[in-house]
């Protein structure tokens, strides 16, 4: 997608109306592997059309799939069985987390010849802990430039199960979800999977299993820290479910969330709701802790105002281990309550899309905000009356698509604001400021 240089928007007093949201990125990808790693055809309805998904596909189809778009976001994936016809290929992932992790994991459990890259910030984002569990069961895998991120070379190898692999979680959840869906298909016993250290990121994980029962694997958790693959019971482990209706984002449902609470609501999203298997639902739960009044029903969530008797949000103090996406949406509406928001253990925001701690610093300072970072934590405090400012030379974005999305939330201060390169909303949410403009005013 080309990139606009920057938009000017606000401000903005009220945000109205209803939006459907885009399919979730989570669900998007995990469901687009699985299918392909499946017998029989796949029919994915409301699949997410955007950059994260679009480099998933292409894998897909580079590795001699038929992945073929419909119209009405339909996605109809021929399953391989568990092995890719094509046993080598250099494979261009972009920024999307979603498909490097679990594609390395994949590829590794095909004794096939790759090569796995994406875009400058893919390779700093770390990989080492999946390749350290991967390489338990005789994967071979290189590093081509710094130890640790991709690029990365696999090569041909002979997997060797274990009974055990042992995998950290404190890093990033989606090298156990990679791990879950990969050994299935090599499994001639049962395998236990063991984490080391804290999970983040947990309900991911929660999505991982789900879908992965939907295609016919169920894994047992003894514990916390443990799953357990079943043996497969003959060669190919993933059966279609034939359908599969993906949930809208609720990651993508957090800044209208945000915008009913600001801006008076009410405002609506279709397509999760308390039916979802999505942890960031639990947005609304924060939200609603800071003062907003929230309804819900099975697959729609709706904001109308605040209920506190100054009209305004109030600042909390929050763990966001299970929510690292939205929790920058509470960031920003720290922006628009009275007293401080702390958000503790999002250590992950530091090796994400951007330096995600230090880029909400310094743009929230930009605006008057006064904030405080450390290693794992932010602290929110609003610009005080008369002290929010409108930066001439725009809000940096950091090719951060949520960067984009929160930061459109803050022009509903006193002043108009710039947001630079809007576009790069495109990894998740390409429409995203035309279904912002439609809701405000
Ligand atoms: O598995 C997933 O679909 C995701 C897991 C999370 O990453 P971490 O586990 O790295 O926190 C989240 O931030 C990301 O947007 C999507
Ligand atoms: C962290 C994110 O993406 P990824 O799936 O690339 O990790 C995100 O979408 O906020």
């Amino acid at each position: 997608m080309s990139h606009l240089p920057s938009i000017q928007i606000g401000p903005f007093t009220r945000a109205q109306g209803s939006i459907v949201l885009p399919g979730s990125k989570s669900i998007s990808n995990r469901a687009l592997l699985l299918a392909a790693l499946s017998t029989g055809t796949t029919t994915l309805k409301n699949l997410l059309d955007a950059d994260d998904t679009q480099v998933m596909r292409n894998a897909l189809r580079q590795l001699g799939l038929t992945v073929i778009d419909q119209a009405d976001k339909v996605c109809v994936v021929q399953g391989c069985g568990g092995k890719f016809p094509i046993q080598e290929g250099d494979l261009f992932l972009g920024n999307a987390g979603t498909a490097m992790r679990p594609l390395t994991a994949a590829l590794a459990m095909q004794g096939g010849n790759y090569r796995l890259s994406g875009v400058a910030r893919m390779h700093e984002r770390p990989i080492r802990d999946l390749v350290d569990g991967l390489r338990q069961v005789g994967a071979k895998i290189e590093y081509e430039l710094a130890e640790g991120y991709p690029p990365i070379q696999i090569l041909a190898a002979d997997i060797q199960i274990k009974d055990v692999v042992k995998v950290r979680g404190d890093v990033s959840s989606q090298f156990l979800t990679a791990l879950l869906m990969a050994l299935p298909l090599v499994a001639k016993d049962p395998v236990r999977i063991e984490v080391i250290g804290e999970l983040i990121s947990r309900p991911y994980i929660d999505i991982t299993l789900k879908l992965m029962a939907r295609f016919g694997v169920t894994v047992a958790c003894p514990d916390a820290q443990s799953f357990v693959i079943p043996a497969k019971t003959s060669d190919a482990v993933y059966k279609s479910p034939g359908q599969l209706s993906v949930e809208g984002d609720a990651s993508s449902a957090s800044y209208f969330l945000a915008l009913g609470a600001i801006g008076a609501g009410p405002v609506r999203v279709l397509g999760v709701g308390n039916d979802s298997i999505q942890g960031d639902v639990a947005f609304a739960d924060a939200l609603a802790l800071m003062g907003a009044n929230i309804s819900a029903g099975e697959d729609w969530i709706e904001v109308s105002g605040v209920k506190n008797a100054n009209g305004k949000l109030k600042g909390i103090t929050i763990d966001c281990t299970e929510i690292p996406d939205a929790a920058m949406t509470l960031a920003i509406a720290a922006l628009f309550a009275e007293g401080a928001t702390r958000l503790n253990n999002i250590a992950s925001w530091r090796v994400k899309e951007t330096d995600r701690i230090a880029a909400m610093a310094a743009e929230l300072r930009k605006v008057g905000a006064v904030v405080e970072e450390g290693a794992d934590y932010i602290v929110v405090n609003a610009p005080s009356q008369g002290n929010w400012k409108s930066p001439n030379e725009g809000i940096g974005t950091y090719d951060d698509h949520r960067m984009a999305m929160c930061f459109s939330l803050a022009a509903f201060g006193p002043h108009a604001l710039i947001i630079n390169d809007p576009n790069c909303v495109a990894k998740t949410f390409p429409t995203y400021f035309a279904e912002f403009t439609k809701v405000v005013s």
